[in-house]
């Protein structure tokens, strides 16, 4: 049997930690506070991947691209914390990707049905 990759581990505990109480886990306290709480998490850890980059642009120490992979990180996170909430699983994300892959950003773009 294959290895489980760290996505796949990481959603089967955010999908137990909504059986969790708050004081117990960070997953559960943002499951409690709900939808709002998660996305002011994203728009921090956006504005932080924002900031990281701009630091980065500036440098080539092993530190900011640290720092650019740590907040890259938490970004992630908190959006697979917000996919959970929502019960979608990131498999859908893995073959919405899977989906695009390929096909060129601009020709995407065209065939959406709202362009
Ligand atoms: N990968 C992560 C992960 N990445 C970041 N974080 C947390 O995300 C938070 C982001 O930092 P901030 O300083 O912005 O947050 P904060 O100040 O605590 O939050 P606010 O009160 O400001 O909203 C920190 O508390 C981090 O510990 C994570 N917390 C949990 N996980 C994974 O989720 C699993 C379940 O976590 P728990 O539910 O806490 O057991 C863990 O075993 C990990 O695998």
């Amino acid at each position: 049997m294959s290895e489980k990759s760290i996505l796949e581990q990481l959603d089967a505990v955010l999908e137990a930690r909504k059986a969790e109480s708050a004081d117990s886990s960070y997953v559960a306290s943002l499951y409690a506070k709900g939808t709002e709480k998660i996305l002011k998490k994203i728009q921090e850890e956006a504005l932080e991947v924002a900031m990281a980059a701009k630091d980065h642009d500036h440098s080539t120490s092993d530190e900011d691209k640290e720092h650019l992979i740590y907040e890259v990180t938490d970004l992630w996170f908190h959006s697979l914390v917000l996919l959970a909430h929502k019960n979608v699983n990131s498999d859908a994300i893995m073959t919405e990707l899977q989906r695009r892959f390929g096909l060129s950003g601009h020709d995407e773009k065209a065939s959406r049905s709202d362009s």
